[in-house]
């Protein structure tokens, strides 16, 4: 951290201090993770960033009322707005000079219906679990698209994220002392929703497992291209967690009712870990990782069993490596054009 911008807070050097970034972090499972990691490091440097400043000031205030010691600042950044991002960049560039961990947390399902036919037949298949772990086939989303003319999902989910991390890279490459990137991804991921021809989703109608399996690809590339300048990323999928993502889907009173439904096929599939501190496990669990210990191949799953233990569960994923290869090529020429544009 900038000495001029930033104060030392009493019994820690700013060397011992750990600078951690948070997308999204104003609700949900970026909120939960926030708590966790203060209560696991009080002595963090913690930095929310979020699109609406009332909601990330009323975070803060949360994290401070059962934190009163801890030090949290707060920044404006909107992922789906390119612009927003090379803004936001250049603030942290002139307030730190490394970051830790940086989350990807933001993320968003917009317009989600549920295809209930897909949903009674899957009910009587051989693939009911997998069904219900991972809401396969089950959820397609209506997309936009924002003012650069990029899908609103991509955007927001990949892109801006993206260029977040290129415009960091010097705070993020310190080869001595190697920074996380960690993606909250999901098991709602899925290959065949990807199409690297078309790779921000705009003739499909699931945006969103798209865009997650875009993340599962370039965490995998981030890794060849970046470890050796010490930066790690990992992908992380919390389960199926209650938050707003998941409020909007279905009405609240409907969740409430199945609750007990949801309880049950926890016994079967330990990827409901309903509660966002629950969700988060995975996403703690990586703090305190050796980034080189780490596999780039595996997703590290949230998992809680049925009698409510949390625990991580690694899981390898199904990457193709030549899409991962050619979407970060389709990823490097699009920043172009808009570093042409903003920067
Ligand atoms: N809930 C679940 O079951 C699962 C969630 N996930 C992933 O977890 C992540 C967190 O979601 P979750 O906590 O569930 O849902 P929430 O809606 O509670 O959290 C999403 C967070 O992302 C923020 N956000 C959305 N759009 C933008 C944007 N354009 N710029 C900046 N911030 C933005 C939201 O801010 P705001 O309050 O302003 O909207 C909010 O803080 C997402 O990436 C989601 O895909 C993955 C698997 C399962
Ligand atoms: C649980 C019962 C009885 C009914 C609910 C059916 C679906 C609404 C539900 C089943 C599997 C769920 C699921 C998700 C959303 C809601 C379901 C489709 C996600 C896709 C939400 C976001 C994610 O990222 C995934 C990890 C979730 C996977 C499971």
């Amino acid at each position: 951290m900038k000495e001029a911008a930033w104060s030392v807070k009493g019994r820690w050097t700013d060397a011992e201090r750990k600078v951690v970034m948070v997308t999204g972090a104003n609700s949900g499972i970026g909120l939960a993770l926030c708590t966790r990691l203060l209560a696991r490091e009080p002595s963090l440097h913690l930095c929310l960033a979020c699109r609406s400043t009332v909601r990330a000031e009323g975070a803060r205030r949360e994290l401070l009322a059962a934190h009163p010691g801890a030090d949290v600042a707060l920044l404006r950044v909107d992922v789906s707005d390119v612009e927003s991002v090379y803004r936001a960049a250049q603030q942290i560039k002139q307030r730190y000079t490394r970051l830790d961990y940086l989350y990807l947390n933001a993320g968003i399902m917009p317009n989600p219906r549920i295809n209930w036919s897909a949903y009674f037949s899957g009910l009587f298949s051989r693939n009911v679990v997998r069904m219900f772990s991972t809401g396969e086939g089950l959820l397609t989303q209506e997309d936009s698209v924002n003012e650069d003319g990029l899908q609103h999902v991509f955007t927001t989910n990949v892109f801006g994220h993206f260029i977040l991390i290129r415009q960091l890279e010097d705070l993020l490459c310190h080869p001595d002392t190697p920074s996380q990137l960690v993606w909250t991804s999901s098991s709602n991921a899925r290959a065949s929703a990807f199409n690297a021809s078309d790779p921000q989703h705009k003739k499909g109608c699931e945006p969103y497992s798209s865009s997650k399996y875009a993340v599962d690809l370039l965490s995998v590339v981030l890794n060849q291209q970046y470890n050796e300048k010490g930066l790690y990323s990992s992908v992380v999928c919390p389960g199926l967690v209650m938050t707003n993502m998941t409020y909007n889907i279905l009405p609240a009173f409907f969740w409430t009712l199945i609750l007990p439904i949801m309880w049950l096929i926890r016994m079967f599939t330990n990827t409901y870990t309903l509660s966002p501190k629950n969700g988060a496990e995975a996403l703690v669990w990586l703090f305190g990782k050796k980034p080189v210990s780490l596999d780039p191949l595996v997703k590290y799953k949230s998992s809680t069993s049925g009698m409510g233990k949390n625990y991580v569960q690694a899981d390898k994923m199904n990457v193709n490596l030549e899409d991962a290869e050619r979407f970060f090529e389709y990823l490097i020429k699009l920043e172009a054009e808009m570093n042409e544009k903003y920067k």
